[in-house]
């Protein structure tokens, strides 16, 4: 039987939306939505009529009977806390999503979106692998500080996939391997697995900086400025994400632009780029740790993983802990259909969310 899924992802500026035939994919289309539109909503979640609006026109213009579908699934938002794999979407998400999310983050309009069409269409939405599984020992919730205690907040969806993707490659389960994963994109994490479960993460705001974010950066200087009286609490977030890392230093999110730099000679963009690589090889060395080193492969992916330049950097730092595995792109649309085709297939289960 073919199941037909809608994979729903909604990113700061676009919406990419994809429908799957059992594993094929049919199509995939990016409905951009222009900054200055964006900047006029306070909070994420007010964007909601919005871009579920654009994503049913687009069904309709392009003559996708909704009805068709056999489950829509969106990208896993900011949820205090939830374990790996698909969870059905219910009133209860919806309002820890809309009223109390851990952090306003696109991924939050997910699950509401695939709602309102699984609703239209008669059938179950999901998530799938949400930014906030959370599977840490408790070893490693221990911050230093106690009103803060880590937590997990990483690119799970592509990390996961992928793993269990060359863990095929390698002829074994993903549940019998060790893997320490980077993600490289506009934002940067990585994480740890051991034998199927990510005990331990580097989060965006605690290891590498990236295209658009400053990652781990000095406490006590950051206090300073927070209270310098030079910038509003909306500034210093965005200093941290949006117009952090490479946008903050050479102004540009797009590595291949910095890329252009260099060949043309930039030493400014060489060291910063170079950093980058830097700070996310030592970020692997970090989590091989966790694991006692016995780290089985290690994975770039991401789309700065396409970049010949950043492997070869970060290869050359941590290709003494194990063999390295480029797995280039971001790939959460195929994720995201590939997870719920394992549920629709009876091979795993969903989840029920609840507080
Ligand atoms: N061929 C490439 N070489 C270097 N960087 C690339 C290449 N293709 C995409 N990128 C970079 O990947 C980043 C986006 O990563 P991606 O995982 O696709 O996005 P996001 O995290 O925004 O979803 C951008 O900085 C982009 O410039
Ligand atoms: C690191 C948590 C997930 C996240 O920030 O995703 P994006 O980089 O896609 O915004």
């Amino acid at each position: 039987m073919g199941y037909k899924i809608l994979a729903i992802n909604p990113g700061s500026t676009s919406t990419k939306i994809a429908l799957y035939d059992n594993e094929n994919e049919v199509f995939t289309e990016t409905l951009e939505h222009p900054i200055d539109k964006i900047e006029k909503y306070d909070k994420t979640i007010d964007q909601f009529e919005m871009r579920k609006d654009l994503v049913i026109s687009f069904l309709k213009e392009n003559r996708y009977n909704i009805g068709n579908l056999s489950a829509v699934v969106g990208r896993g938002g900011m949820l205090p806390t939830v374990k790996s794999g698909a969870y059905i979407v219910n009133e209860t998400m919806l309002d820890v999503l809309s009223n109390r999310p851990v952090m306003e983050h696109a991924s939050n309009l997910g699950a509401p979106i695939a709602y309102e069409i699984a609703k239209i269409a008669g059938v179950k939405a999901y998530i799938y692998d949400s930014v906030r599984t959370d599977e840490l020992k408790d070893i490693a919730r221990i911050s230093g500080m106690p009103d803060i205690p880590r937590t997990s907040t990483c690119h799970v969806l592509n990390t996961r996939a992928t793993a269990i993707k060359v863990a095929k490659k390698y002829g074994k389960k993903y549940q019998d391997m060790n893997f320490v994963i980077a993600h490289l994109g506009g934002g940067i994490s990585l994480n740890v697995h051991e034998k199927g479960r990510i005990v331990d993460i580097i989060s965006d705001d605690e290891g590498p900086f990236s295209p658009e974010r400053a990652g781990r950066v000095p406490c006590r200087e950051l206090i300073d400025l927070c209270f310098s009286g030079k910038y509003d609490k909306k500034t210093m977030q965005r200093k941290l994400r949006g117009n952090g890392g490479l946008k903050a230093y050479l102004n540009t999110v797009d590595a291949r632009e910095v890329e252009k730099m260099i060949k043309n000679g930039d030493e400014k963009a060489k060291i910063i780029y170079e950093s980058m690589a830097y700070q996310v090889a030592k970020g692997i060395g970090e989590l091989a740790t966790v694991i006692d080193g016995k780290v089985d492969v290690i994975i770039l992916t991401g789309g700065i993983a396409y970049s010949d330049m950043m492997v070869s950097w970060i290869k050359k730092r941590v290709e003494f802990i194990a063999p390295v595995e480029i797995v280039p792109g971001e790939n959460e649309m195929e994720s995201l259909a590939y997870g719920t085709l394992r549920v629709l297939k009876g091979e795993e289960a969903a989840r029920e969310y609840e507080i």
